[in-house]
């Protein structure tokens, strides 16, 4: 896909080249004909300096000679110019300009007399010579002339060597310079494809990350755009991965990432592009699809990871939840296509887990009610629309109510009563719920002194904490100003945590249930077998209680595995020194056999709905036992 850019860019890295050695030979060749014209004149200037000291010399030896009109005489100081190898040609004028003597080498031609303007002293140059002419004076008359003509073969010559030197070193200094950047290029390529592969690939799995799926992503949707067809969009999320990395810590954490990774790779098709785009986040681009082909690819992917994954030293199973959206079918920008496909993950995460979902414009309006949900919420705790109900909880040894759950409620004003599990996760995902459950174990606390005031006695109050809750630093703080405020003591509180929350981050929640424990209030394990559902690992937390989850006890009696697990929690409960409640219980058989299973405390519809703390007083009051005596053991 960025083969096109990749062409350009050489191209254009090509032609760069081309055009930085063009310019440093340019401004070597500048830089040469500037040193070679500078050395031409100097080498000028020496020569004319060299032929002038000989004349000078010539004309002071022979004032005599020119006086007396003495040729011989003339002709001996001509005579020394033959030590002079440069001087082809000389000679000796009178006044009137007539030759006294002269000199000259083989080959070479006579000076004649000098013209008007070397008549006074002076040089001229031709191509291949100099002429020069010196006056001979006597008492600072002129009497004559001498006139040297110099080769300039030397001079040229030595022109010539100086550059050639010249060119030699400026053809080193570029060879050198070219291997140099050549060698530099090649080391910042080399830096450059590995600064590319960190920003695009992820370095745990090896599979392009985020910032190169958005790249393929937008080439593939481009594609469509030109030629038609499709592209599928899959983002998976592994359900169970922060459990691990809790847990078995961040190496076993980034072995799994690794594994999983190539067990998707292979369950997909080779065109397919497989990208890790966050901490446990997949995306499958799906090319060319047809319109079942998502789910296809989804279901592979969710059959690959049926098997467990050998980490370490352990066996580790992993379920995803896959969201699916077609481009153009579901959305006409890739920000619209990755959104929707993160909505129908979500989705499928919302239907229980290890599940795929394909978008549909539904899902879209649920969206939109969820926001609306949200907004409508906020509102809801300025406008005091939430309210507590309660649930009593009995205890199984003595027929008497021993504690109260209390259940938070939404008085919309329009709708009326909304269920909490359908606000509870709008709450928790916008942070909400830590005001609102600041709130609910305010209230909770108020309720229980307001009932010690009315002379009802000192009752226990369980009230549900969620993961949001247990990250507020406050929250300790928070659950102990309640207490104090309203002079309930800690052992009349109880916190209802369910095992996701305890797994949501191991050290830190052992920490906080430890100083929680320490202060007197009570730790209970909501829903649990709905989860971890490991009793060993129990052992580790610091609680008091198990609740069976009431989808366990809904099919007691007459379903044996659900007798066998509800037999077995309370057991093994009973053997780590906890004790059980059984959430849900709706019938006088499923009462019959959570007592003849040993369970303490029993919670559900068959005693009392959970009610307003009006009807819970009228309750109190009555101080019945809710189960007959009759039905006890
Ligand atoms: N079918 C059936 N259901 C029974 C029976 N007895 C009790 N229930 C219901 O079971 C749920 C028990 O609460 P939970 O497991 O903590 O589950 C709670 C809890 O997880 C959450 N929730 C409620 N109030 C709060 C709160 O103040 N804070 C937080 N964080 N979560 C809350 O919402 C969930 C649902 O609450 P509710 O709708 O009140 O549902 C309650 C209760 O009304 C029965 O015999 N049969």
């Amino acid at each position: 896909m960025s083969a096109q850019p990749v062409a350009g860019q050489g191209r254009i890295g090509h032609w760069m080249n081309l055009a930085n050695l063009a310019t440093a030979v340019a401004a070597l060749l500048v830089a040469g004909v500037l040193l070679i014209v500078f050395q031409f004149l100097s080498l000028r200037n020496a020569m004319v300096e060299d032929v002038s000291v000989q004349a000078r010399i010539i004309s002071e030896n022979s004032v005599a000679a020119v006086l007396f009109h003495d040729s011989r005489a003339s002709g001996e100081t001509l005579a020394v110019l033959s030590a002079s190898p440069s001087i082809e040609a000389a000679a000796i004028f009178d006044v009137n300009g007539t030759v006294l003597a002269s000199y000259q080498r083989e080959d070479a031609s006579k000076v004649s007399t000098p013209g008007p303007g070397l008549i006074e002293d002076g040089h001229r140059f031709g191509l291949r010579h100099l002429l020069l002419a010196r006056r001979v004076e006597a008492e600072k008359r002129g009497i004559g002339h001498v006139v040297l003509r110099a080769n300039l073969t030397q001079l040229y010559g030595r022109l010539g060597a100086y550059a050639g030197m010249m060119l030699a070193v400026a053809i080193g200094s570029l060879g050198i310079a070219y291997l140099l950047v050549s060698r530099m290029r090649k080391v910042i390529k080399r830096a450059e494809a590995h600064l590319d592969y960190l920003a695009h690939i992820d370095s745990i799995t090896g599979l392009p990350n985020r910032h190169a799926f958005n790249e393929r992503l937008a080439f593939a949707l481009s594609r469509v755009d030109q030629h038609g067809g499709s592209v599928g969009l899959l983002l998976l999320d592994l359900d169970n991965f922060k459990i691990v990395n809790d847990t078995l810590g961040h190496h076993s954490g980034d072995i799994l990432l690794k594994v999983v990774a190539r067990r998707l790779l292979e369950c997909l098709r080779s065109g397919d592009v497989l990208c890790r785009i966050g901490g446990d986040e997949f995306a499958v681009i799906l090319e060319s699809v047809g319109a079942s082909d998502g789910e296809g690819a989804a279901e592979r992917i969710l059959a690959a990871l049926t098997a467990p994954f050998d980490v370490d030293v352990h066996e580790i199973y992993v379920t995803a939840s896959v969201g699916i959206s077609r481009y153009p079918a579901d959305a006409r920008d890739l920000e619209t296509l990755t959104r929707n496909a993160d909505t129908a993950m979500y989705q499928a995460k919302g239907k229980g887990k290890n599940a795929y979902e394909k978008f549909h414009p539904e899902l879209d309006r649920r969206v939109r009610n969820r926001l609306s949900l949200e907004t409508n919420l906020r509102k809801a705790m300025e406008r005091g629309e939430l309210l507590l109900y309660y649930q009593p909880q009995v205890s199984l040894h003595d027929g008497r109510l021993v504690g109260l759950e209390a259940l938070l409620r939404w008085n919309h004003p329009e709708t009326g009563l909304i269920s909490p599990a359908e606000f509870i996760p709008v709450a928790e995902d916008s942070g909400m719920i830590v005001p609102i459950g600041r709130w609910v174990l305010r209230t909770a606390c108020r309720q229980v002194a307001l009932w010690r005031e009315a002379g009802l006695g000192t009752i226990n109050v369980s009230v549900n904490l969620s993961v949001r809750q247990t990250r507020d630093p406050h929250l300790l703080r928070d659950i102990l100003d309640a207490l104090h405020d309203n002079g309930v003591s800690p052992g009349q509180l109880e916190l209802e945590i369910t095992e996701s929350v305890l797994m949501d981050n191991v050290k830190v929640n052992v920490e906080l249930l430890e100083r929680l424990q320490t202060e007197g209030i009570r730790l209970s394990i909501d829903d649990f077998g709905t989860g971890y559902s490991s009793m060993a690992y129990l052992k580790r937390f610091p609680i008091d209680q198990v609740k069976i989850d009431r989808t366990f006890v809904r099919d007691i009696p007459g379903n044996g595995d659900d007798e066998a697990i509800t037999s077995a929690i309370i057991a093994m409960a009973h053997s780590l020194g906890l004790s059980v409640v059984a959430e849900g219980v709706e019938t006088a058989a499923q009462l019959d056999f959570l007592r003849s299973a040993g369970c303490d405390v029993m919670q559900g519809y068959y005693f009392a709905e959970p009610r307003p703390a009006e009807q819970v007083s009228a309750l109190l009051t009555r101080r019945m036992p809710l189960v007959e005596r009759s039905e006890m053991p």
